[in-house]
């Protein structure tokens, strides 16, 4: 039931999505299940975000399929739905701006809803935490948070990977929820991590049980094969790839010889 005191929650997962899994879809269940379950939380909307051709990852296919696989795959739910943004530029786009831009479109929608409700206007309040990041007091906007798996948690203290300060902003502004399995250490990693440990409430871990191997890597692979991927992704996109005849031996080279655009741009310390 709705209380009055829960925080809307909007959830952004961003990844190659190289091809979309069923198991990709689980996370955003799971997430929607533990945050609701704590009974301060009402879990609104899920984004999935596509990365753009610019992160060059070995095997990335063009960000258009994997933007069109993750509406497909998205059609059978009444909650998530897919960002284009991120995919559609040109370069590679660091998350921790991603993640603003789909906070402005957060904003600018509640702004477009009570634009002529005084009373409302009237409890507009913007302040700044102690880390002078500014939220807006306006009871309306929801919180966004990033949905990841604990590799991506893991992957925050890859040297040149991660800005500090991009860090910091994902969990001290925005907030993260990350999917763990079973004998994963992510509890270790923020314990370790002082920015993370800092910002732990902000942080929400949520235990998968029933463990599930799905990789997108391992759908890549059987399809290379020549094998069934029927189960492991939603049916209309098994057919997508089959019509458009994606992920062969070929795809699989592209960016074979490209550093990734996070190593890329950090190491030349332009940043
Ligand atoms: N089995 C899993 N359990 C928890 N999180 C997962 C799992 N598989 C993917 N994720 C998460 O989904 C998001 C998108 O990941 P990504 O597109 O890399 O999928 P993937 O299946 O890991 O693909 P690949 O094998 O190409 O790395 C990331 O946050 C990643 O941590
Ligand atoms: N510095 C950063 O903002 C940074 C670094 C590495 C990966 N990422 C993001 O994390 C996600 C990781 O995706 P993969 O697990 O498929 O590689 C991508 O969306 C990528 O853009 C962001
Ligand atoms: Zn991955």
């Amino acid at each position: 039931m709705e209380k009055s005191n829960q925080t809307k929650v909007v959830l952004l997962a961003c990844g190659s999505f190289n091809p979309v899994t069923n198991m990709h879809l689980r996370m955003f269940e799971l997430a929607r299940d533990h945050l609701q379950d704590t009974g301060n939380y009402r879990v609104i909307k899920g984004i999935i975000s596509p990365v753009g051709d610019g992160y060059k990852k070995k095997g990335l296919i063009e960000a258009s399929h994997r933007i069109e696989m993750a509406k497909l795959a998205t059609e059978s739910s009444d909650w998530v739905t897919v960002g284009p943004w991120e995919g559609q530029q040109a370069e590679w786009v660091e998350t921790a701006k991603v993640i603003r831009h789909h906070y402005e479109e957060l904003l600018a929608a509640e702004r477009n809803k009570d634009e002529v409700d005084t009373v409302k206007i009237g409890k507009k309040r913007r302040h700044e935490d102690r880390d002078g990041w500014a939220h807006h007091g306006r009871t309306g906007v929801p919180q966004l948070k990033l949905l990841c798996g604990a590799d991506v948690l893991e992957s925050f203290s890859v040297p040149n990977l991660w800005k500090a300060e991009d860090i910091a902003e994902i969990v001290g502004r925005f907030g993260l929820v990350c999917i763990t399995r079973a004998g994963s250490d992510a509890w270790k990693f923020v314990h370790q991590s002082d920015t993370l440990w800092r910002h732990r409430k902000n942080i929400h871990l949520v235990k998968e049980w029933v463990t599930n191997e799905i990789s997108a890597t391992h759908v890549r692979r059987a399809l290379r094969r020549g094998q069934s991927v029927r189960y492991l992704l939603p049916d209309p996109v098994v057919q997508y790839i089959r019509e458009q005849g994606l992920y062969t031996a070929e795809s699989e080279e592209k960016n074979a010889d490209v550093v990734l655009a996070p190593l890329q741009k950090y190491s030349e310390g332009c940043n």
